[in-house]
């Protein structure tokens, strides 16, 4: 069996009274593109930094391609891995080829990587502009540059699309899946879940520093019960009809100033359908709302799902 690129075991992390990280154990598989999603303090940096042995947890082990951050090997490992921090740390007064030069030599990546990188991040034509000129965007292009130095088997990236316009988010995952071609694991965070959750192969749902749930959203929402928000846009002068029609077929429904709402469940989708096909004439539109995950998850839901991933 393949080994796996992470592994998290029990993972704990307190900063004094605040359990930042609690009990985590989830797995990644080698080139997997994986992503950790939670509100503001749900521990998705601290995950990261434990991650990358700069915090060492307070109980649990963390394994990186089969070697602890406890282990002396571990520095080894740490030289495949690429990190975008949350805030990157730039120098106004340098260049981005500047700044990307000064990285470089503290990897130990020759300085030829530099150039290439920052055309393929889009920086090619303000390569020789000072920093402290630069957009948000344009800081996390080079940030990004410098996490991918060295060409890391494994990119570690903290919300990595923060202040990047959609040309800037299309063009970061399209470097991703460049990386991913050529076998490299990335983890990503966001607390943006409907931005990465069509591009991640698995995700993890962080809630107060607890795993809420894990698994493909295909898995997740397959797992859980969702039930679907229905909008019947109708005139006011039909409501009461509509209302007694959808009564008789066991619907209960609000009205609402646009028409009538319900939630029903995914498998009462035709049975609803057959019972609004009479008063077809009445209806001026049918909206189904299909409710997110991210609602779910980290608003609601409490409940943890297991590790239903292939590389579990
Ligand atoms: N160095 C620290 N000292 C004290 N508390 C900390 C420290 N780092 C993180 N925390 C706390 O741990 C919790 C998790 O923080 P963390 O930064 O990991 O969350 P996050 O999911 O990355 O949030 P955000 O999306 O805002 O970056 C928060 O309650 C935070 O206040």
């Amino acid at each position: 069996m393949q080994r796996n690129m992470i592994e998290l075991h029990a993972v704990c992390r307190r900063f004094g009274a605040q359990l930042a990280v609690n009990q985590v154990s989830l797995t990644v598989a080698p080139g997997e593109l994986f992503g950790l999603i939670g509100h503001n303090g749900a521990g998705k940096s601290t995950l990261f930094k434990l991650m990358l042995g700069l915090l060492a947890p307070d109980s649990g082990d963390i394994l990186l391609d089969g070697v602890s951050i406890r282990g002396a090997s571990f520095r080894d490992v740490r030289r495949r891995i690429g990190y975008l921090p949350e805030n990157v740390v730039l120098y106004d007064n340098l260049s981005a080829s500047e700044t990307l030069a000064f990285y470089a030599r503290l990897k130990g990546v020759p300085l030829t990587a530099c150039a290439p990188l920052l055309a393929e991040v889009g920086l090619a034509d303000a390569a020789a502009r000072r920093v402290g000129t630069y957009s948000k965007g344009m800081r996390q292009r080079l940030g990004f540059a410098q996490a991918l130095l060295g060409s890391p088997q494994l990119l570690l990236l903290d919300e990595p699309t923060t202040g990047l316009d959609p040309e800037g988010i299309h063009d970061f995952y399209r470097i991703v899946e460049a990386r991913r071609a050529h076998g490299c694991t990335v983890i990503l965070s966001s607390h943006i879940l409907a931005e990465i959750e069509q591009r991640v192969d698995r995700l993890a749902m962080l809630a107060g520093g607890k795993l809420a749930a894990i698994g493909s959203v295909a898995e997740l929402s397959a797992g859980i019960a969702l039930p679907v928000a229905v909008e019947l846009v109708s005139a006011a002068t039909h409501h009461d009809t509509l209302a007694a029609s959808l009564a008789a077929a066991g619907f209960a429904c609000q009205t609402k100033p646009h028409g009538l709402s319900l939630a029903i469940a995914r498998h009462d989708k035709g049975r609803l359908l057959a019972a609004l096909a009479p008063l077809a004439a009445t209806l001026a539109d049918v909206r189904f709302i299909e409710p997110t995950l991210e609602a779910v998850f980290l608003g609601h839901r409490h409940a943890s799902i297991h590790d239903t991933g292939a590389s579990a």
